[in-house]
């Protein structure tokens, strides 16, 4: 895969806690929308577990392998690499990033970072993006830590962080633009799109915010 960057414009985050219906047609009509890449989340109060999990977990990874779009898993690094998906995304409180990538090969590392010491020490375990936030506040995961505003992607920018990076937390159509402006390669979404009445075309203005913005960058 050419650099992971090109893939983070729009990253779409979802398990079947966030759905109001179907996961699977959820996820046919955010691809419909444009989405450049898909992390499988299945977490928090009535989240599937094991075989349920699975293949929920398959059906989704089929349906981004028809459209060429990297399928991402969360936290699950077994579930990961039964699948061979195309990579894991862990957090400060999961396995350590440097266990991880020992364990995946060169498969897609992203890592959850708050500040400017976690990204740096991500980096150093060999993360191959950087998801940072909560952004804004959210509604989407239980023990988000503060929000760190769109300032901390400035700053870590001014601070060397080239890595690719992706913008995660309360992020919408009004404030898409925003966070690209302030250097992040992509923005990440779960209930944007989740809540969507009309998930396609909520997903295809997302997108045009984005990419706009980043050739305006
Ligand atoms: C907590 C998270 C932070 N960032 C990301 C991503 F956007 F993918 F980088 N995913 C998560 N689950
Ligand atoms: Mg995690």
């Amino acid at each position: 895969m050419s650099d992971v960057r090109d893939f983070l414009s729009l990253y779409f985050v979802m398990g079947s806690v966030d759905c109001k219906k179907d996961p699977l047609d959820v996820l046919d009509e955010a691809i419909q929308g444009g989405i450049t890449i898909f992390q499988f989340r299945e977490k928090g109060k009535g989240a599937l577990t094991g075989l349920e999990k699975y293949r929920l977990a398959e059906k989704l990874f089929e349906r981004c392998r028809l459209h060429h779009i990297p399928f991402i898993v969360n936290d699950d690094v077994d579930l990961a690499l039964s699948l061979e998906a195309d990579g894991v995304h862990v957090g400060q409180e999961d396995e350590a990033a440097k266990r991880v990538r020992d364990k995946i090969g060169n498969k897609i590392l992203g890592v959850s970072v708050h500040n400017l010491k976690e990204a740096q020490a991500a980096l150093a375990d060999g993360a191959d993006y950087l998801g940072l936030g909560p952004i804004f506040p959210t509604k989407s995961k239980e023990d988000a830590k503060a929000a760190c505003g769109i300032e901390m992607i400035q700053y870590l920018r001014e601070n060397k962080i080239d890595a690719p990076l992706v913008a995660i937390g309360g992020i919408t159509e009004q404030t898409a633009a925003d966070v690209i402006r302030a250097g992040a390669d992509g923005i990440a979404v779960i209930s944007e799109i989740c809540h969507a009445d009309h998930i396609t075309e909520k997903t295809k203005r997302l997108y045009a915010h984005v990419i706009h913005a980043k050739h305006q960058n």
